[in-house]
């Protein structure tokens, strides 16, 4: 998946603001990437990129070297909040992909099962989303987009709302299936730790326009687990993410203040003497 010098920019000529500037970022088949950085600096109009929701302004945006023309079942989309068919069971949500691409009775059915299995809700088939708990929910959202055997997947601060526990389960959870099933995933997160524990790479962004200020590779050895919290590694890992977040984060309180000066100046600084 590549972005190459991909701008966007919204509305009219007179008031346009531009969101991405000639943002240029690759991602590897079955690379797991996460996105960290300040609050409106772009991290979902990137994946809207991705998912075919929206077409950059200049640039463009390729995956397996074709460019994006539309949304497609092949780029699944996960968003923090839930978005399940509530007239529908757990099972019907997770066979509507399949259904939809044409697959019999069947096969829907199967593969239904499958997910089902893989994310530990088989008991939970006939169950209507509102029966079900956040983090039940979720891994239903997950489930449904993995239905289609997505080569990308698109994730969105999928975790945000959920309890620390839950989301330790949840992180184990998605860890464990994208061993399984290696789908390139792009995540989306404000959490430090979670972009740490998941990726392969992580993407940190600036504000005001938005771009890819750094990234830091995570070479820590998979498969990994939760168990990774505790490595000594880590913190480095963590370290280098929050020097880097700090001042683009303070920039962008600046830029919501009405602050100009904070547009001045896109150069990194040391954070720490
Ligand atoms: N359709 C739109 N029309 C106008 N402006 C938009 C539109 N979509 C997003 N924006 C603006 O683009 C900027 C980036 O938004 P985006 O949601 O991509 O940021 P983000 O980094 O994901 O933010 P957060 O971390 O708060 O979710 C914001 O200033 C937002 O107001």
């Amino acid at each position: 998946m590549t972005l190459d010098e991909a701008s966007v920019a919204f509305g009219s000529e007179k008031r346009r603001k531009t969101i991405l500037s000639s943002l240029t970022m690759h991602v590897e088949p079955g690379e797991f990437v996460a996105l960290l950085g300040p609050s409106g600096c772009g991290k979902s109009t990137v994946l809207n990129l991705v998912a075919g929701y929206l077409k950059p302004s200049t640039g463009s945006v390729l995956v397996n070297s074709k460019p994006i023309t539309g949304p497609d079942p092949q780029r699944g989309m996960v968003f923090q909040q839930h978005t399940l068919f509530p007239w529908k069971t757990v099972q019907e949500n997770i066979e509507f992909g399949p259904k939809m691409s044409g697959q019999s009775k069947a096969t829907t059915e199967g593969i239904a099962r499958t997910f089902l299995e893989m994310v530990g809700l088989s008991k939970f088939a006939d169950h209507y989303p509102s029966q079900l708990s956040g983090g039940m929910q979720h891994r239903v959202e997950i489930a449904r987009a993995l239905a289609n055997y997505p080569g990308v997947l698109l994730m969105d601060e999928p975790f945000g709302a959920l309890d620390a526990q839950t989301r330790l389960v949840m992180q184990d959870g998605l860890l464990e299936l994208w061993e399984q099933l290696k789908p390139t995933v792009l995540f989306v997160t404000h959490d430090i730790d979670e972009a740490v524990l998941l990726a392969d790479r992580i993407l940190i962004m600036g504000v005001s326009p938005g771009r890819v200020i750094s990234e830091i590779k995570v070479d820590m050895e998979r498969p990994r687990n939760v168990r990774a919290l505790t490595d000594p590694r880590f913190g480095r890992f963590k370290g280098q993410c929050l020097d880097l977040l700090e001042r683009e984060s303070r920039k962008a309180f600046g830029l919501q203040d009405g602050d100009d000066e904070a547009d001045d100046n896109n150069e990194m600084k040391p954070l720490r003497a």
